[in-house]
């Protein structure tokens, strides 16, 4: 079976600090995935490797293999800019582009890598990834303001909307509700239903609970290290780690 994700003896090195010590991990296609554990147990240095927004950090030492579809994005050959193409990415803190209009935040990705040949396809993007994201009836009738007005929560969907655009075929998401209000998140949990019908989402999340409510599978990551993985039910319902049975019902912080 072909992986969405595969890694293969996973280590991150931060200069001497070796903080992902051998991971193999295995992301089935399509779903929500979530990557849970407490804060600073590596879980958004392993998804940077995952489209090797790593090595923006010169710290970082990266050995083994991740390998996207069956092929090592590691390897000599690959370009990490295409990867990154390939393999979205959504954060913590909202980050549109605050000097272009919410139509141009979309639009950007498709016209700067020509994978559109007209106005009206272009058009026809920005709408299909404004609907996707579950924003564009919010929106519609101001596609030419600023985001700046836009909610925490409005802006994230904007934000899922430009790395949409882009077509991905796996997207990555840092804690995309942690700076979210209440009802902003529920929409963003809700959007995840909905889009994991088309896309592979890896997730990660430091709260149990969400990782419960959203996630098909979920792996439990511990000072660097994979303590469990498996479908989120089975992880939740019936844990084979007493780590994992401490971190889900809360007595590991
Ligand atoms: N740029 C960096 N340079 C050096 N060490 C780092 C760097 N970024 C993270 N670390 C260290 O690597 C370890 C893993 O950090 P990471 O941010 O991946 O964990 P995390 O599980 O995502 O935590 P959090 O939920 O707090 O973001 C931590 O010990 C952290 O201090």
């Amino acid at each position: 079976m072909k992986f969405a994700i595969e890694t293969k003896n996973l280590h991150v090195y931060y200069g001497k600090n070796h903080v992902i010590t051998g991971v193999d991990l295995q992301i089935p296609e399509k779903g929500v995935f979530a990557l849970m554990g407490p804060s600073g147990c590596g879980k958004s240095t392993m998804l940077r490797t995952f489209n090797r927004l790593i090595e923006l950090n010169d710290e970082a030492r990266v050995e083994g293999e991740v390998l996207l579809f069956g092929e090592n994005i590691y390897g000599k050959d690959v370009d990490p800019m295409d990867v990154r193409k390939r393999v979205g990415m959504v954060f913590q803190y909202p980050n549109p582009f605050p000097h272009l209009t919410i139509y141009d935040n979309v639009a950007i990705g498709p016209k700067l890598n020509r994978m559109v040949s007209s106005k009206e396809e272009l058009d026809k993007r920005v709408e299909w990834a404004l609907r996707k994201a579950a924003l564009w009836d919010e929106v519609k009738d101001r596609l030419n303001d600023y985001p700046s007005n836009l909610s925490g929560g409005q802006m994230q969907r904007l934000v899922i909307a430009r790395a949409l655009a882009m077509k991905p075929e796996v997207l990555l998401m840092d804690e995309p509700t942690a700076n979210i209000d209440p009802v902003g998140t529920v929409k963003i949990e809700e959007l995840l239903f909905e889009l994991k019908n088309d896309y592979t989402i890896v997730l990660v999340t430091h709260s149990p609970a969400q990782a419960a409510r959203v996630s098909d599978y979920v792996a439990f990551l511990y000072l660097g290290k994979l303590i469990e993985v498996g479908p989120t039910k089975k992880v939740f319902e019936n844990p084979e780690h007493e780590l994992t049975e401490k971190y889900v019902t809360g007595a590991l912080g």
